[in-house]
């Protein structure tokens, strides 16, 4: 019998019931108890979820409070000592190493969060000491996890990130040498402890998570998987059979490491199907194949068909009894069920399928390759109906778009001048101080703008009453931004919902859904927008406000657009026509925005791009350069219909951009804001290195959490930066749009920010 499985499941619940619990704790509006019995709640659910739709193998400790990657630091013993010190229980030291803890005299930063592979989702990061040394804590959640789901009669596979894959997505302490993956001997005696639990806990199997292995890695990290598995090998039946899961890209560049003694291995079919052979043929002689043919990252329904080629052909060669159906990746990434979607056009509904219906899918398969088709032929009649309903609908080919892809020429591309014609034409019309301060966009969403929003989308109140209660917000936003002095204003963006759904919603060419939310980080969700055909802008998306904002304010006024790339990649992209041309068709629909925002009077805009670096393939290489040519050209066709004298910002919330700065400095973006605050400021050596003219505003603080930067502290930040950058290149901003944060905190930050600045300023008067 082939069996079906899931490699994990979303957390949020239905209606993001973790995240309304998890918020509700840190607000003191619940007790721990409450929130512990609400993510017990979630996980029965998730799992009976799953027993219905006919899983066969149903993953457990998939499931965080806040980041899979966090409770295995937390397990392990690896919480960094300025977290434990503190006499914190486990639950709100797990939380304080999240994001950050500053109360009842505790006052320590989060941990740095960066993205989970080429994903929107975040973990945190292991962060090492040269001392470091792991003990397995004596309640490790992956086993309660798991005896949890036994009790309530369901045996699940436990999920852990594989130690090679800890080890090379940690990194050393700041003022600390160790090379995390040089840490491997002591980290292996806590997994085997942890196996041997869950052997001991009934748990036939275990999911160790290696994707590292898809990575271009370096020959030590590569060289710490055989000792590890052989490890794992040679204790036999102490512990649960592997499965040794990758994913989100081929492993066949690293295959001579993968372990023959497991007893699975697990590769993405989905992003490459091509590897199948070569996996194949690496396999141990009884190792068995989990085949992803279901994607994890995406909402189109599967192709069940092919789906169905694909696991007969690696039956062929294997045999029933060692292939896996599998999701390509865990499930997280996608959003809970579809069934809560009511107001999807129906045609367009047909053509998706969430973590609930991919549970289906994937029982579906593992049925009609066990039991013959015709054990399943009504939904495989019903699935080719809808792949062939989308392949032939009108809906996604609009001629006009593609006309005018067709017509894009090369000075399309190019801004009139070079950067020193076009920086000293700004300098002259908007008169800025040296340091100047801004900030990326976004200040507090409020629970009040929200609500407000709600009503309105819900037609509770009228266009006119939210366009009312949208300006007043901004004239509020205004009024703050000039008692704090800053010197470029921005809108504050209290009519967005997202900085991408917005777009979305304002574009032809997408769907967008009310339910289907997907985490983010911790407890923060995204609605990602769908692209279902051509792109285009039937009309002004955010000339409104921006305008509005103008009028009423003394200083430049920034207009804040999000850039191509990011629109498709934190949207749910097509699949059927090469990304490249989804990123044209929204540069298209931009380069007509910042036209129009210029018109009216906005004469610095930004184009945030964070995305940019998570679509960086995977691995150096052909298709790296292939995207970043690409990607570079989408974001320059967006900004360059403007005049010298405009200014064009752009914003990466990241700061690892060592692999590529050649592709962010041919944006040739007048300023860029870049997320700092965590990282070392060596990292902006690669300015000098590079003799980087233009002028950049690396983050002073760190946004993701309430803590309140002092003075002093954004001091020091900026001193590390002066090392690296001239003054008059340098901004002052966070390291991020504002969104998240509430009002007292975001005004106590800023103020210790401008009067940074301010001390800086004075300080290079004279060289100015
Ligand atoms: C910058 N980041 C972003 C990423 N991806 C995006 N698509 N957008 C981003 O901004 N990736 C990288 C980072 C990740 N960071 C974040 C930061 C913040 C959030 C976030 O705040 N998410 C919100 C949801 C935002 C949203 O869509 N809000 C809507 C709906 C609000 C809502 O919940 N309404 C209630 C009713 C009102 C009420 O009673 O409160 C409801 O519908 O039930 C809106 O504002 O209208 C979050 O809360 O998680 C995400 C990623
Ligand atoms: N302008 C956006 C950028 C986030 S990456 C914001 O400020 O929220
Ligand atoms: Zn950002």
């Amino acid at each position: 019998m082939v069996q079906s499985s899931i490699l994990g499941f979303p957390r949020m619940g239905v209606n993001r019931d973790l995240k309304k619990a998890t918020e509700a704790y840190w607000a003191g509006k619940i007790s721990q108890a409450d929130l512990l019995a609400e993510a017990k709640r979630l996980r029965l659910e998730h799992w009976n979820i799953q027993k219905k739709a006919g899983v066969d193998v149903i993953p457990s400790n998939d499931f965080a409070l806040y980041d899979q990657v966090l409770h295995q630091i937390q397990d392990f013993g690896a919480a960094p000592p300025k977290y434990t010190s503190h006499g914190l229980n486990p639950v709100d030291e797990y939380f304080a190493m999240g994001r950050g803890h500053q109360k009842n005299g505790i006052d320590v930063p989060s941990l740095e969060m960066v993205k989970w592979f080429d994903s929107n989702y975040h973990y945190v990061k292991p962060t090492l000491q040269d001392n470091q040394e792991f003990k397995l804590t004596a309640n490790p959640k992956a086993v309660s996890d798991f005896e949890e789901a036994k009790a309530a009669g369901i045996i699940t596979r436990p999920v852990l990130i594989g130690p090679v894959s800890f080890l090379h997505l940690g990194k050393a302490d700041r003022d600390q040498t160790v090379q995390p993956i040089d840490l491997l001997e002591k980290l292996i005696p806590v997994y085997v402890e942890l196996l041997t639990k869950l052997k001991a806990a009934g748990a036939e199997t275990v999911q160790i998570d290696e994707p590292t292995l898809v990575y271009d890695l370096p020959a030590k990290t590569k060289a710490a998987f055989k000792p590890a598995y052989e490890k794992f090998a040679a204790l036999g039946d102490k512990i649960p059979k592997i499965v040794f899961a990758t994913y989100f890209g081929d492993i066949v560049h690293n295959i001579e490491v993968l372990p023959k003694d497991v007893y699975a291995v697990h590769v993405d079919l989905v992003r490459n199907p091509e590897q199948l052979d070569t996996v194949i043929s690496a396999l141990g002689s009884k190792t068995v194949l989990s085949a992803g043919v279901v994607d994890g990252r995406n909402i189109w329904k599967t192709n069940l068909k092919r789906a169905i080629e694909t696991v007969e052909t690696a039956i062929q060669n294997l045999g029933k009894d060692r292939v896996i159906v599998a999701t390509s990746s865990s499930l997280l990434h996608t959003p809970h069920t579809l069934a809560s979607e009511k107001k999807l056009d129906p045609e367009i509904a047909d053509w998706f399928s969430f973590a609930c219906e991919k549970a289906v899918e994937v029982s579906v398969i593992a049925k009609a390759v066990t039991e013959g088709p015709a054990s399943v032929r009504e939904q495989l009649e019903a699935n080719a109906k809808s792949i062939q309903s989308r392949a032939t609908s009108k809906r996604t080919n609009d001629p006009a778009v593609k006309t005018r892809q067709s017509k894009i020429t090369p000075d399309m591309y190019n801004r009139r001048s070079e950067f020193p014609t076009r920086i000293a034409e700004q300098q002259r019309t908007l008169g800025l101080p040296l340091f100047p301060t801004t900030t990326i966009g976004s200040f507090p969403q409020t629970k009040e703008i929200r609500i407000q929003r709600n009503k309105f989308t819900k037609g509770e109140i009228t266009a006119g009453e939210y366009e009312k209660f949208i300006e007043k917000e901004i004239q509020d936003v205004v009024k703050i931004q000039e008692e704090l002095d800053l010197d470029v204003y921005v809108h504050g963006e209290p009519e967005r919902n997202d900085m991408v759904q917005y777009f979305g919603e304002r574009l032809d060419g997408y769907a967008f859904t009310t339910h289907a939310w997907v985490q983010s980080y911790g407890s923060r969700c995204v609605r990602p927008p769908i692209v279902v055909g051509d792109i285009s802008r039937p009309a002004p998306m955010t000339v409104k406000e921006s305008k509005y904002a103008v009028s009423i304010s003394k200083k430049p006024m920034k207009g804040m657009l999000t850039g191509p790339i990011t629109c498709l990649r934190w949207s749910f992209p097509r699949d059927d026509v090469h990304q490249s041309v989804q990123a044209e068709q929204l540069a298209l629909a931009l380069r007509d925005e910042v036209v129009d925002l210029e018109a009216a009077g906005v004469y610095v805009i930004q184009v945030d791009e964070p995305a940019l670096r998570e679509g960086l393939p995977l691995r150096a290489g052909k298709e790296r350069e292939a995207y970043l040519k690409w990607a570079v050209e989408s974001f320059r066709l967006s900004v360059s219909g403007v005049k010298d004298s405009t200014q064009i910002h752009s914003h990466f919330c990241y700061s690892e951009f060592q692999d590529f700065f050649h592709a962010i400095a041919a944006l040739d973006a007048d300023v860029l804001s870049i997320e700092n605050s965590k990282s070392d400021a060596k990292l902006l050596k690669v300015f000098v290195d590079e003799v980087y003219p233009r002028h950049i505003g690396p983050g002073v603080y760190d946004i993701h959490s309430p803590r309140v930067p002092s003075e002093q502290e954004i001091k020091d930040r900026i001193d590390e930066m002066l090392v690296y950058l001239k003054p008059e290149q340098l901004w002052i901003n966070p390291d991020c749009g504002l969104k998240t944060r509430q009002w007292a905190e975001t005004k106590a930050a800023l103020i210790n920010m401008v009067n940074a600045a301010k001390f800086y300023r004075q300080k290079y008067a004279s060289t100015k």
